[in-house]
């Protein structure tokens, strides 16, 4: 019975085993992915209510069984590399505020020390692939702890901007090797049915990082002098406590099988599967390598290029994680603090509070998404989610475009000598004025009417003051005067508010946590470190790519072109996911590989039959695969 369970999905439908282990409907396996040719299943029964209560009751009886508390302990410590990722990506934004002024930096040393980071953890996460298949997931989990620490100290007690960039890289590094390492370690620790759920608290844990420094950041602004230490270097702290973790916590059992540890694989299995019997979880990891058709030799990204199932696994992996971020995650937190002072809140340090408003929505509805990912499974989690993701979107280009077409005009037009070669004197109206990064909107406000408004240039030391006139400093800005930089004062802001609390439900507990968790399972072991590596790299690329972007298309697109252009990404998305994404819920990882075995873009036809789903599940001791029509084999 033991090996029983080690047969690949592959096996099973090609007939052996049938008494015990009941196929799905050809329909329903062929939809999904897995190879049509299966062998017809026997004519299901009709279940009864006792057979169907038995089920019930097997399947609880499996969930208490498998579930000790070292695998959750086990999670947290892994996910504290999410909450590092999360801190110090966000962590910046607030300390940049500081850092500018304390230090002089120029716009390109903001955009490098920003920007150093991610481009770090783009190239880290490739070479993290390799990493991993060398070393194991534990000696990279302490690897990016390393990092993490010594990034820390680097970057809290660096006396000019080029150690501060040094650190920044350092960061980027661990960013890289844990973003890729943490969820295939708590993939490849957790019991199938818990299996979404742990690794989404890997994601749980990287918006709670980005709330957490948003408050830090909050809470630093007072310091002007110094702040940005204690903001950047805080993170030393989860990153010792994960590594000292993980000096106790053990290897992944899969990577230690794979490398002909077996012993200690059976000691780390029966220690995260606590009373369980662990024979049939080790034969089937064991089985599964024995069989592994890898596709011939050669590096594993060649390998995984020449064999169709793990290089479609590939394409929905990456595919996964470009629509992730082209459809404007990262330029909406990024952008939220305007958005915000658009809505009419003028004071920065409010608008600084208010922004932790937008990371803590971000972190609630993620943890919807820990939530949701074993009852509605992947698949509909990721398209409710996209979809949402893309209207959302589209409520925000048109709260943008109803601002544009009822910008305020130019009323004002002073007469300053240096406005004569300037392009801001030529704008009649708010809106190609803020679109010009150079200039910004001086304006009175009484009641709700504006007046004496004027287009004036920035400041080029900082973009919160003009650079000449009545908006040119603090003490002169009397008489409810106001300068805004990068937005227009609009009545249509509930719109764009409405639009980025939209967006957020939508996108934090589908979008933003299923590229994570999907990748940590649709590759076979052979090809898992390295299918994770490629789609975090692409994950990174397109983040920087679209930061990077955002404030020219906005400059050539206006901010609702912008807005439509992701909408469009995330509408593109959702007919990628429709068609490419099979679910993965409660299936044992050695099993998914099947899900690609037919040809890509055919899961689309499958949605009726999803909830025909096979499960494994374990009755006194045995397992037993049913499908949801047919308990008759449970005894
Ligand atoms: O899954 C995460 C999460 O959604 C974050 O909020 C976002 O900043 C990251 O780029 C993304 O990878």
């Amino acid at each position: 019975m033991s090996n029983l369970m080690g047969e690949r999905w592959r096996k099973v439908t090609d007939g052996g085993e049938r008494s015990l282990i009941k196929a799905p409907s050809s329909a329903s396996i062929s939809s999904q992915g897995a190879p049509a040719a299966a062998a017809p299943a026997p004519a299901p029964a009709a279940p009864s209510t006792s057979t169907g209560d038995l089920e019930r009751a097997a399947r609880k009886q499996f969930q208490q069984d498998v579930t000790p508390g070292f695998v959750y302990v086990l999670a947290a410590f892994s996910a504290m590399g999410g909450f590092l990722f999360g801190y110090d990506t966000g962590v910046i934004s607030g300390a940049m505020l500081l850092l500018k002024k304390e230090l002089e930096l120029s716009a390109l040393w903001q955009e490098m020390l920003i920007s150093s980071t991610v481009a770090a953890a783009a190239l880290s996460a490739l070479l993290g692939g390799v990493l991993n298949g060398l070393f194991g997931r534990r000696v990279c989990i302490l690897l990016a702890s390393f990092f993490f620490t010594v990034g820390g100290i680097v970057l809290s007690t660096a006396p000019g901007k080029e150690v501060l960039l040094a650190g920044r890289l350092i960061v980027g590094v661990g960013l890289g090797i844990a973003c890729m390492t943490v969820p295939v370690y708590i993939a490849e620790a957790s019991p199938p049915h818990l299996r979404g759920q742990l690794v989404t608290v890997n994601t749980l844990f990287i918006t709670g990082g980005q709330f957490t420094a948003s408050l830090v950041d909050g809470a630093f602004s007072y310091l002007q002098h110094d702040g940005w230490r204690y903001m950047l270097g805080l993170s030393v702290l989860p990153a010792v406590l994960q590594f000292i973790g993980f000096l106790f916590l053990p290897e992944s059992p899969r990577w230690l099988i794979q490398r002909g540890l077996t012993q200690k694989a059976r000691r780390v299995l029966s220690q995260i599967r606590g009373n369980q019997n662990i024979d049939e979880e080790y034969d089937s990891i064991k089985n599964s390598l024995d069989e592994e058709d890898s596709g011939g030799d050669g590096p594993v990204i060649w390998r995984m290029l020449t064999y169709p199932p793990t290089r479609r696994a590939l394409l929905v992996g990456c595919g996964l994680h470009m629509f992730q971020q082209v459809s404007g995650i990262n330029t909406i937190m990024y952008y939220s603090a305007t958005i915000l002072q658009m809505s009419g809140v003028r004071d920065d340090k409010l608008a600084i509070w208010l922004a932790c408003l937008t990371t803590l929505t971000n972190f609630l509805f993620t943890l919807l998404g820990v939530w949701l990912v074993e009852r509605v499974g992947r698949r509909k989690l990721t398209l409710g989610s996209i979809l949402g993701t893309c209207l959302s979107l589209s409520v925000l280009a048109v709260g943008f475009l109803m601002s544009a077409q009822h910008s305020p005009p130019v009323t004002l037009h002073p007469t300053n000598p240096s406005l004569a070669n300037s392009t801001c004197s030529k704008y009649q109206l708010c809106e190609p004025c803020m679109l010009d990064p150079k200039c910004g909107f001086c304006y009175r406000e009484n009641g709700s009417a504006l007046l004496a408004s004027s287009c004036v240039p920035v400041n080029k030391a900082s973009t919160e003051h003009a650079a000449w006139g009545r908006c040119s400093n603090s003490s002169l800005m009397k008489d409810q005067t106001y300068w805004a930089y990068n937005y227009c004062p609009t009545s249509y802001s509930w719109l764009v508010l409405l639009g980025l609390v939209l967006y957020l439900a939508a996108f934090a507990p589908g979008m933003g946590p299923m590229p994570w968790t999907i990748n940590s399972e649709i590759y076979p072991l052979w090809a898992r470190s390295t299918g994770n590596a490629c789609a975090a790299g692409v994950n990174w690329t397109f983040n920087i790519l679209v930061s990077l972007t955002f404030l020219h298309l906005a400059q050539y697109f206006t901010y609702y072109g912008a807005f439509f252009l992701y909408s469009s990404m995330a509408l593109l998305g959702f007919f990628f996911i429709y068609g490419c994404l099979p679910e993965t819920k409660a299936r044992r990882l050695e099993e998914i590989e099947a899900l690609f075995e037919n040809q890509l873009c055919s899961c689309g036809a499958s949605d009726s039959d999803e909830g025909r789903q096979v499960e494994y599940i374990r009755v006194k001791g045995s397992n037993y695969h049913l499908s949801d029509n047919d308990a008759s084999d449970v005894d």
